[in-house]
C-alpha cells in the first residue's frame, strides 16, 4: 500500500515537473519574442531537453492520462523542430525582409505550440489527481464494505447462539454501532474460549485494520490536498504567464479573444452592442530605434498606465502585441460613446512623458469596430478595427477613426486595380498622350509634355492620378516610368528625326524613381536605345523629389545633368522646398504651377506670384514655362510679364501620338509644301 502511494506521489511530482518546465519554456519563449536574442533559444533548448526527458519518463496510470501525454510529446517534438528551424534562419543569410517573415511565422508557430503543451500539462494534472482521487474513494468503500459483511457475520451468529450468550452479544453489537461511527478506539474484551470469544478476537483484529487503513487513507487524502493546492496555484501561474502580457500584466492576445468571443456570446444572446478598439502608438518604431528597446518598454508600461487609469473596471484593455493596444466596450449604448472614450485615451497621451533626461510626445491612433454592424466573429472584428486604425493613420494620426464598409470596398477595388496595373505593363497598355508646348512671344512649337495613359480593355482611358501613385505605393513606378520614358523617347528620336526643327521632350520623373542608385545608368540605356539627343530629353521633377534627401537629390540629378539631360521643376511654388536648395540644384527651367495661372486675371495676389517666379526663374538664369492656361488673357499678361513658355488646354489637350503628329506636323509640311511652290 506504501509502495503504491508513493509511486502515485512520484506520478504527480513528475507532472508538476512538466508543469514548472513547460512554464519556464513559455517565459524564455516570451522573453526570445520581446528581444529577438538567441540566448533565450540556447536556453528555451536546454529547458526543452529536461522536458523531454520527463515526458520519457512518465508512465501514465490510466488511459486518459494516455491521450495528454502523447499530445504533450507530439507538440514538444513541433517545438524542438521550430528552435531548430530558428537557429537556421538566424545564421543564414537570408534578407532581412525574409529573415522577418520567418521570424513571425516561427514565433506564431511556437507560440500555438507551447500554449497547447501547457493547455494538455493542465489537464494532464487534472486527470491524474481525479485518478488518484478515486484510489482513495475506492479505499474509503472498502471499509464500508468490510464493516458491513462484520455487521451480516455478527447477526448471523445472533440467529444461533443461545440466551446464554446475549450479554456479549450486546458488548459486540455495542462495538458495531461504535464502528459504525467511525469510532475506532472500541475493543471488546476476549474472555474465555468460545465461539463469541473468537468473533470478538476478529472484531479486534479487524477494528485495528480498520484503524490502520483509515489512518492511511487519511494521510493520503491529507498529502492529495496539499498536492491539489500546491497545484492549484501553479495552474493559476502559469495561466497568469499565459494569459497576461509580462511587461504590463495587462491581458494579451489569446485572453482578449477570449474575452471578446464571451462578449460576442453575451451580446447576442441580450440584443446588446460592443466596441472593439485597436490603438496603436504612431511612431514607436522611431522611439525603440533612436533611443533602445528599454525606452520602448518604458513607453509601453506608461501607456498601459494612462490607458488603465483613463477607462472604467468593466472595459478590458488588453497588449496583443508591440505598440498595439485593444479595448472592449461592452455594452455599447451609443456609438458617440465610442468617440467620447476614444478623445479621452488620446488626450491621456497628451502629457509628455519625460524618460530620462528625454521628454517624450507620445500620440496614438484608435480605429473602432462595432458589434454587430461590423463583424460577428472576434476575427472580423479584430480586422476592422485594425483597417479603421490604418485609416486614422493615414489621416495624419493622434485621432480615431470608426470603420466602415466603404473603407474595405476602397481596398478591394485598389487589391483589383494593382493586379489589373500588373497586367496592364505586360499586356503592353500603357501609352503616351503628348501635350505641346510653346513659346510665348513667338507662339512657336517649341516641346512636348509626354503624358502616361492606361488604355484599359473594359474601362478605357485611365488618367494618371489613378494609377501613377498606385504604381509609386506597390513598387511598380520603375516599369511605368521606363516604358512611357522609352516609348516618348522613342516617338520623339523618329518625329525629331523627321523635321528639321528639334523639339524637346518632357517627361514626370518621380520622386521614387529618383531614389534609385541606377537610375542614370537606365535612363542613358534607354536613351542610346531609342536613338534620343539627350539634349532633346527633359525631366520633370517635383519639390517632393528633392525633400527626403537633397544631397543624395542633387548628386543623382548632377549625373543626369552629365548625360547632356535638362532638368525642369514643375508645380513650382506648391511645396516647401527652400530657395537655398534651389540654388544648388542644377536645373534648367522652372514651371509655374496651374493654381497660380488659374487666377493670374482676377486674383491680383497670383499675379505677383507668377511675376515673383518669373523674376527668379531669370535670376538664376532658368527658361521659365507656365502650365495649364486655358485663356488667351493667361497668355497675354504671362507674356507681358516675361514669361518664356506656356502649354495648357488653351493651346491644346495631351492627345495620343497619331493626333498630335496630325496637328502639328502634318500643317507644318504643308506650310512648307505651299512655301516651295
Ligand atoms: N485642367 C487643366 N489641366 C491641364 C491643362 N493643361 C495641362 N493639364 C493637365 O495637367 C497635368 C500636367 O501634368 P503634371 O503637372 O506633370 O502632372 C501629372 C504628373 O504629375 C503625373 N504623370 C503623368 N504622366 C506621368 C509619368 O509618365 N510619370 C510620372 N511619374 N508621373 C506622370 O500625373 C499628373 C497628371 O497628369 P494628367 O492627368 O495628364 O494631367 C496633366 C495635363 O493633362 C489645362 O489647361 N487645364
Amino acid at each position: 500500500m506504501d509502495q503504491q502511494r508513493s509511486s502515485l506521489f512520484n506520478h504527480i511530482n513528475t507532472i508538476s515537473r512538466i508543469q514548472v518546465q513547460i512554464s519556464t519554456l513559455r517565459s524564455q519563449f516570451r522573453l526570445h519574442e520581446r528581444y529577438h536574442d538567441i540566448e533565450s533559444i540556447h536556453q528555451g533548448g536546454e529547458t526543452l531537453k529536461d522536458l523531454q526527458l520527463q515526458l520519457d519518463q512518465l508512465q501514465p496510470t490510466h488511459n486518459n492520462e494516455f491521450t495528454f501525454l502523447n499530445s504533450l510529446k507530439r507538440s514538444s517534438d513541433s517545438v524542438v523542430a521550430l528552435y531548430a528551424h530558428m537557429l537556421r534562419v538566424h545564421s543564414s543569410n537570408l534578407s532581412k525582409a525574409e529573415e522577418e517573415a520567418n521570424h513571425h511565422y516561427l514565433l506564431d508557430r511556437l507560440d500555438s505550440s507551447i500554449l497547447s503543451m501547457s493547455e494538455d500539462s493542465f489537464r494532464l494534472a487534472d486527470h491524474a489527481l481525479q485518478n488518484s482521487q478515486e484510489e482513495s474513494e475506492y479505499k474509503a468503500r472498502l471499509m464500508q464494505s468490510m464493516l458491513i459483511i462484520l455487521a451480516i457475520l455478527i447477526s448471523l451468529s445472533a440467529f444461533q447462539t443461545l440466551r446464554l450468550f446475549r450479554i456479549r452479544l450486546k458488548e459486540l453489537e455495542q462495538g458495531i454501532k461504535q464502528l459504525s461511527v467511525g469510532k475506532m478506539d472500541y475493543t471488546i474484551d476476549v474472555g474465555r474460549k468460545d465461539e463469541i470469544s473468537q468473533l470478538a478476537q476478529h472484531f479486534n483484529q479487524m477494528t485495528n485494520r480498520l484503524k490502520a487503513s483509515t489512518i492511511s487513507v487519511d494521510q493520503l487524502q491529507q498529502e492529495i490536498s496539499k498536492r491539489t493546492s500546491e497545484l492549484e496555484q501553479q495552474k493559476n501561474s502559469l495561466r497568469q504567464i499565459a494569459e497576461h502580457d509580462s511587461l504590463t500584466g495587462l491581458a494579451n492576445r489569446e485572453a482578449f479573444l477570449k474575452s471578446l468571443n464571451e462578449v460576442i456570446i453575451h451580446c447576442s444572446t441580450n440584443k446588446r452592442r460592443a466596441a472593439v478598439f485597436f490603438i496603436d502608438l504612431d511612431k514607436f518604431k522611431q522611439i525603440n530605434d533612436s533611443m533602445g528597446h528599454s525606452a520602448g518598454d518604458a513607453v509601453l508600461i506608461e501607456m498601459a498606465h494612462r490607458f488603465t487609469s483613463t477607462l472604467r473596471k468593466s472595459d478590458s484593455l488588453a497588449r496583443i502585441g508591440g505598440d498595439e493596444f485593444t479595448v472592449i466596450i461592452d455594452p455599447l449604448y451609443e456609438s458617440k460613446d465610442a468617440a467620447e472614450l476614444a478623445k479621452k485615451l488620446i488626450a491621456s497621451l497628451e502629457e509628455p512623458y519625460e524618460y530620462e533626461d528625454q521628454t517624450l510626445y507620445l500620440n496614438t491612433s484608435i480605429g473602432i469596430a462595432v458589434y454587430p454592424e461590423d463583424g460577428t466573429t472576434p476575427q472580423e472584428l479584430m480586422k476592422n478595427a485594425d483597417s479603421a486604425m490604418y485609416q486614422a493613420k493615414k489621416a495624419g494620426g493622434n485621432t480615431f477613426h470608426f470603420y466602415n464598409r466603404l473603407m474595405n470596398q476602397d481596398t478591394l477595388a485598389k487589391i483589383q486595380l494593382e493586379s489589373e496595373l500588373r497586367s496592364a505593363i505586360q499586356q503592353d497598355q500603357l501609352t503616351v498622350y503628348y501635350q505641346p508646348q510653346f513659346d510665348l512671344k513667338t507662339r512657336k512649337l517649341v516641346g512636348v509634355e509626354a503624358l502616361a495613359r492606361w488604355i484599359h480593355p473594359e474601362k478605357g482611358l485611365i488618367p494618371p492620378c489613378t494609377f501613377i501613385p498606385l504604381a509609386e505605393e506597390k513598387g511598380l513606378i520603375h516599369q511605368v516610368g521606363s516604358i512611357i520614358l522609352t516609348k516618348a523617347c522613342q516617338q520623339m528620336a523618329q518625329w525629331n528625326g523627321e523635321r528639321e526643327a528639334q523639339i524637346a521632350l518632357a517627361v514626370n520623373l518621380s520622386a521614387k524613381q529618383l531614389n534609385t542608385p541606377e537610375l542614370a545608368g537606365s535612363i542613358s540605356d534607354i536613351l542610346h536605345t531609342t536613338g534620343l539627343n539627350a539634349q532633346h530629353l527633359e525631366l520633370e521633377i517635383t519639390e517632393s523629389c528633392v525633400l527626403s534627401d537633397p544631397e543624395d537629390a542633387i548628386h543623382k540629378l548632377e549625373q543626369l545633368k552629365a548625360l547632356g539631360i535638362r532638368l525642369a521643376m514643375d508645380d513650382f511654388g506648391t511645396g516647401y522646398s527652400s530657395l537655398a536648395y534651389l540654388k544648388k540644384l542644377p536645373l534648367d527651367k522652372l514651371k509655374i504651377d496651374k493654381s497660380f495661372v488659374d487666377g493670374l486675371e482676377i486674383n491680383p495676389e497670383d499675379a505677383a506670384i507668377c511675376q515673383a517666379v518669373i523674376a527668379l526663374g531669370h535670376s538664376l538664369n532658368l527658361t521659365v514655362i507656365a502650365e495649364g492656361l486655358e485663356h488667351e488673357v493667361q497668355a497675354t499678361i504671362l507674356a507681358e510679364q516675361g514669361c518664356d513658355q506656356a502649354q495648357g488646354y488653351f493651346f491644346a489637350k495631351p492627345i495620343s501620338a497619331e493626333n498630335f503628329a496630325r496637328c502639328y506636323f502634318k500643317k507644318e509640311r504643308k506650310l512648307k509644301q505651299e512655301e516651295n511652290i
